[in-house]
């Protein structure tokens, strides 16, 4: 796996480097992100939070591949993303990425572990039982693999697609909104799976939210204004971020 080490020996997952985004046209340009300068520590968990239209899924689409910036620069471990051609790219994102987004994109026609280990078979690679076995556990889906995705619950699909991203052990997991459309149990079940994939087995995650207690379980909040990293809190709880979300307007 390729992973910056800095000076202190964090590891440095991902980072983006005077990442600029313009939408439109530029008479009528909107800057999505201005000059943003960010670094992703490797075995973290970040949320990302701002305002509507702060820029928040601009930086999660430009860090994932999903997107291009107008300016700057993306690195992935020590792979610079904004010079990879499309196939590269599709690679990297199989390979090398997980996501969750809040449509769970789950092939309707595959069981729930046909859909968890669709990522594997893609690339031409088969699960290893026992991982797959820890990751169904872990998402309390055991009794649930055979089932499509209509014979199962909101939560139920969202931790499908949970397990699906972590299933070829990414280096980086980046999750949009995933609590958006669940319930506060099935929610709190889903993020603390993810919790559990950090600490256990040192997963890096970039999670975008709107909601403060689901940021409150990540190591470090980044808020975004204006398509700038305007402030950021390690060790957060859900009433300081609902603070620090008052200062930004909120
Ligand atoms: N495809 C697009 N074309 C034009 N403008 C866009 C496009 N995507 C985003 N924008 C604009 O870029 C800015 C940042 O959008 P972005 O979706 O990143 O914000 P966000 O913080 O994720 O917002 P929200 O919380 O509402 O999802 C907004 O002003 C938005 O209108």
């Amino acid at each position: 796996m390729s992973m910056v080490k800095s000076p202190s020996g964090v590891r440095t997952a991902a980072r983006v480097v005077n990442a600029t985004k313009l939408y439109g046209r530029a008479d009528s340009a909107v800057r999505a992100l201005d000059n943003v300068s960010v670094e992703f520590q490797g075995a973290a968990f970040t949320a990302i939070m701002g305002p509507s239209g702060s820029g928040k899924s601009t930086l999660l689409h430009c860090l994932a591949g999903l997107d291009t910036l107008t300016e700057g620069q993306v690195l992935i471990g020590d792979t610079d993303v904004s010079r990879l051609n499309d196939a590269d790219l599709t690679l990297l994102r199989r390979n090398r990425l997980g996501f969750i987004f809040q449509s769970y994109n789950l092939v309707p026609t595959l069981t729930a572990e046909e859909n968890i280990v669709l990522p594997l078979r893609l690339g031409g690679r088969k699960a290893d039982p026992q991982w797959l076995a820890q990751v169904v556990t872990a998402v309390g889906l055991a009794d649930r693999l055979h089932h499509t995705p209509a014979e199962l619950s909101g939560g139920q699909q969202q931790r499908v697609a949970a397990a699906r991203a972590l299933i070829s052990r990414p280096e980086i997991v980046f999750a949009d909104e995933p609590t958006g459309a669940l319930d506060s149990r099935s929610s709190a079940d889903l993020l603390r799976f993810l919790r559990h994939a950090v600490d256990e087995y040192g997963q890096t995650i970039v999670m975008v939210t709107h909601d403060a207690v689901a940021a409150g379980y990540a190591d470090r909040v980044l808020f975004l204004r204006d398509g700038r990293v305007v402030d950021e809190m390690t060790e957060p709880t859900a009433d300081r971020i609902l603070d620090a979300m008052k200062g930004l307007g909120e």
